[in-house]
């Protein structure tokens, strides 16, 4: 299963946001998309799955034209920048919802047991995003969009979820993107780099210092 998506173009007040994308993602890699802040990202994740409408797009599925928001094909899980659960819903209840099951989650994250029965709204910024980021690569979608999965993640669970990624990519298109570049770099199996509303195709670290993503030199640090 191949994801296209190009010829969009974007602007909000007059001002172009995208123009020049294109991004190709395959189901068995993970594609990252790096860019700095207001370069896109999040908007090019909403066009892809289908909540935010731009002038032109052209979204393919194997070469297919896909006319109608992914959304609405029942493909797609998508993981946004804010809050994804409701603050009134309990964690125990949110696992019954993606249909993914509390054993496993336990089993990997262990200090969740107690909060079976807590509210979402009360865990931490960063307990509710590994919560979320779970649910979202255990739903029985096959294309996975993550906007800063790792957002308030402590290093060790960043890790975790890094291994469930590379785990789950092998039956599902995951596309993602985060300011932890170092993760999105080693996750990667296509990295695509935004700039004035165009993608880029990313190979190295050179290549982001080049794009002035990062301070020249960063990596002799
Ligand atoms: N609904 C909107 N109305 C007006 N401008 C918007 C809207 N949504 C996004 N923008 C603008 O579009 C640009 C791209 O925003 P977007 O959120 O896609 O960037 P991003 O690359 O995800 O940024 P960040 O890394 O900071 O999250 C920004 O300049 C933003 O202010």
């Amino acid at each position: 299963m191949i994801l296209e998506i190009d010829n969009i173009e974007l602007s909000f007040d007059g001002k172009t946001i995208l123009r020049g994308v294109y991004l190709k993602a395959e189901k068995g890699k993970v594609t990252g998309i790096l860019g700095r802040n207001g370069s896109g990202k999040t908007s090019l994740l909403n066009i892809l799955f289908g909540s935010l409408s731009p002038k032109y797009k052209s979204i393919r599925i194997d070469g297919k034209l896909i006319k109608s928001p992914l959304f609405q094909k029942n493909q797609v899980a998508y993981l946004p920048q804010q809050r994804l659960l409701t603050r009134n819903m309990k964690v125990g209840s949110s696992l019954k919802l993606f249909n993914v099951d509390w054993g496993t989650f336990i089993n990997d994250f262990e200090h969740f047991k107690p909060f079976k029965n807590h509210y979402t709204s009360n865990l931490s910024g960063g307990e509710l995003r590994l919560l979320e980021t779970y649910l979202i690569l255990n739903s029985d979608k096959n294309i996975i969009l993550l906007d800063e999965p790792f957002s308030n993640l402590a290093p060790l669970y960043v890790s975790k979820i890094k291994d469930i990624i590379a785990h789950k990519k092998v039956d599902k298109i995951i596309l993602l993107t985060d300011h932890l570049y170092e993760e999105i770099v080693s996750l990667s199996d296509d990295l695509y780099f935004l700039k004035n509303g165009c993608s880029k195709l990313i190979y190295n670290m050179e290549d982001l210092e080049s794009e002035g993503y990062l301070p020249i030199n960063s990596q002799q640090k």
